[in-house]
């Protein structure tokens, strides 16, 4: 059925969240990625970003609204959750996203089996060499596992990477060649990111836009060159003075 209008991309409408009886966690957020596109969502902590990243894959029910992609409509209250391969979700915590008891080999085996494709991802793909294959994942430093979890998210060719804090967890040198990956991998494969970041440097290193969540509501969004140089809503100027944001 379609429900985005037969518009190209991610489209959030009024989208509503709570938490089984609690109070809404997210309110009302309108948010368009067109195919190919890189959106940042920044807040402060609780602001309901997560909650939005994670009601695009279906792992939290929307109270109101609805995500469309590509004119689909994925989510909606009461809709049974509809799989979508073109969009992956990429945690902040590789320990926690990958299954200690499997090699890498077996975990990229298994992405490629769910998805459907016949083979499995490239480690090259993600600058690790095949020798770590065989190994599991206590035997990699957080940054070799993220490049895993990217290289898994891969797997099923997605049009959109959802980026949940992938970075907070490393040192801040493997930070920045995750970040030179990401980057080298939207311009090489075309795929669009959901960015959803405390830090505004990754948003501005590696985004178009920026959507600026305050207690749930998107209170302000547009070109980063705009929002993050020239915030007009008082939360995002209270954001960018809470992070000492330092003027480009
Ligand atoms: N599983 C849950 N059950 C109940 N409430 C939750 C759950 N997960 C998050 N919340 C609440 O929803 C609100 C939004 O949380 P969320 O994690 O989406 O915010 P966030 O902006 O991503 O924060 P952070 O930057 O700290 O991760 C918070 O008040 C949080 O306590």
């Amino acid at each position: 059925m379609l429900g985005g209008g037969g518009v190209n991309g991610l489209r959030l409408r009024g989208v509503t969240i709570r938490y089984g009886a609690g109070p809404r966690v997210v309110s009302d957020v309108d948010l368009d990625l067109p195919d190919g596109a890189a959106v940042g969502v920044v807040g402060e902590s609780g602001s309901g970003k997560s909650t939005l990243a994670r009601s695009v894959v279906g792992m939290v029910p929307l109270a109101a609204g609805e995500i469309t992609r590509d004119g689909r409509r994925l989510r909606a209250p009461g809709l049974r959750r509809v799989p979508d391969p073109g969009v992956q979700l990429v945690f902040q915590d590789p320990h926690g996203s990958l299954n200690p008891r499997m090699t890498v080999a077996a975990t990229l085996t298994e992405a490629a089996r769910q998805s459907g494709s016949p083979e499995r991802p490239s480690l090259e793909r993600v600058g690790l060499a095949d020798g770590l294959l065989r190994r599991y994942p206590h035997e990699l430093s957080g940054g070799q596992l993220q490049r895993v979890a990217i290289a898994r998210a891969l797997a099923a060719k997605p049009k959109l990477l959802i980026l949940d804090e992938v970075t907070s967890a490393l040192d801040v040198s493997v930070q920045a060649l995750i970040l030179n990956l990401l980057r080298d991998l939207r311009a090489d494969l075309g795929i669009g990111y959901l960015v959803i970041a405390h830090d505004l440097p990754v948003v501005r290193y590696l985004c178009d836009k920026v959507a600026v969540m305050h207690r749930g509501e998107c209170v302000e969004q547009g070109p980063c060159a705009d929002v993050l140089r020239a915030p007009s809503h008082p939360h995002t100027r209270a954001l960018l003075d809470a992070l000492n944001e330092e003027s480009p």
